[in-house]
């Protein structure tokens, strides 16, 4: 036998020495869920480790996760139902708790950096991403109105990169032209370019109580059989100027974000979905396999596939675990 791959498998040294991908902290965005109540701290039931918090412990949270090394957060409100209404009025209130508690975080840890979603769900009374009709379609040239809204005054709170999440056409240059206007031309546009109708989303909705009251989210959010049409989604994202590309799911996704990688400039992101946490979070607490390292595959399978930053419930377990 000439060739022994085996070889250069034989010692932890000339593995580590060989090894093709490495995710380290500064890869990683974690996504954080902010409560009304300052003092609050609830634990997501599909979600185990994962607590909504609010303000007073999430300052600490981020602290904590600054010390360790993630220093990027995404963040986001849970939202009383009585707050909620058709129009999701309450996502372009500079008044709110959510516009005031960016505001602290961003004022505490200017060095963090901060991203926020763009979508009407988490305000909306019908929990979809869009303006709901009386035939329960959803509007898309009228939500853009509230989407530029709301991505302004999160931009106005201070915020280093905003997040469309919705999936409705054309909402990325809508925002973009919309900050330009107002004089945030450094906040950066992070589209979620192809974002899955999946179900892998079941667990944040719990943590956000922002599940849709009918129907499903099938005529905006792609479709899982669909690859080429990621392209042209990401097409769309370049033209209007977003900084990232964006892919959600990331798991069952892989093929996804080698496409977008392969083709695209800008840095591709993945989001390590609630679901994908709340699969191996609940098999490890059955004992059925290893937290830390199917974690660990989890986010190198996801960074090797091409994605550039990943966004995942692990980050700070990854950090800590790296110590
Ligand atoms: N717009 C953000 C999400 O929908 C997150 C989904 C998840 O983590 O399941
Ligand atoms: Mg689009």
């Amino acid at each position: 036998m000439m060739i022994r791959p085996r070889r250069n498998r034989k010692s932890a040294v000339i593995r580590a020495m060989v090894e093709e991908t490495k995710v380290t902290t500064d890869d990683l965005i974690f996504p954080l869920f902010l409560l009304e109540d300052p003092k609050g701290k609830i634990e997501v039931n599909s979600m185990p480790g994962i607590y909504r918090l609010g303000i007073d412990h999430m300052l600490k949270e981020i602290e904590e996760c600054l010390k360790l090394g993630v220093a990027a957060f995404d963040i986001f409100p849970v939202v009383n139902e009585a707050h909620k209404d058709k129009m999701a009025t309450k996502s372009h209130d500079s008044g709110f708790f959510y516009i005031t508690a960016l505001k602290e975080v961003k004022k505490r840890f200017p060095e963090a950096c901060i991203m926020t979603d763009v979508a009407m769900d988490p305000y909306s009374s019908d929990g979809h991403d869009g303006i709901v009709d009386e035939n329960g379609k959803i509007l898309n040239d009228e939500t853009l109105e509230v989407l530029g809204k709301m991505a302004l005054t999160q931009a106005e709170a201070g915020i280093d990169i905003i997040g469309p999440s919705d999936m409705m056409d054309g909402r990325v240059g809508y925002i973009r032209d919309i900050l330009d206007d107002n004089g945030f031309t450094e906040t950066s546009i992070m589209s979620y370019s192809a974002k899955y109708a999946s179900a892998f989303y079941g667990p944040f909705r719990d943590a956000l109580d922002s599940a849709p009251k009918s129907g499903d989210k099938k005529t905006y959010q792609m479709n899982p059989a669909n690859q080429r049409e990621a392209l042209i989604e990401a097409d769309l994202d370049v033209e209007e100027g977003a900084d990232f590309l964006m892919v959600k799911p990331a798991l069952a996704y892989l093929d996804v974000i080698k496409l977008l990688k392969d083709n695209y400039e800008l840095p591709i992101a993945a989001y390590n979905v609630s679901g994908e946490y709340a699969m191996v979070a609940a098999a490890a607490e059955k004992g059925w396999l290893d937290k830390t390292s199917a974690m660990n595959e989890s986010l190198l399978s996801i960074k090797r596939a091409g994605a550039d930053i990943i966004l995942t419930y692990f980050a700070k377990e990854f950090a800590k675990n790296k110590q």
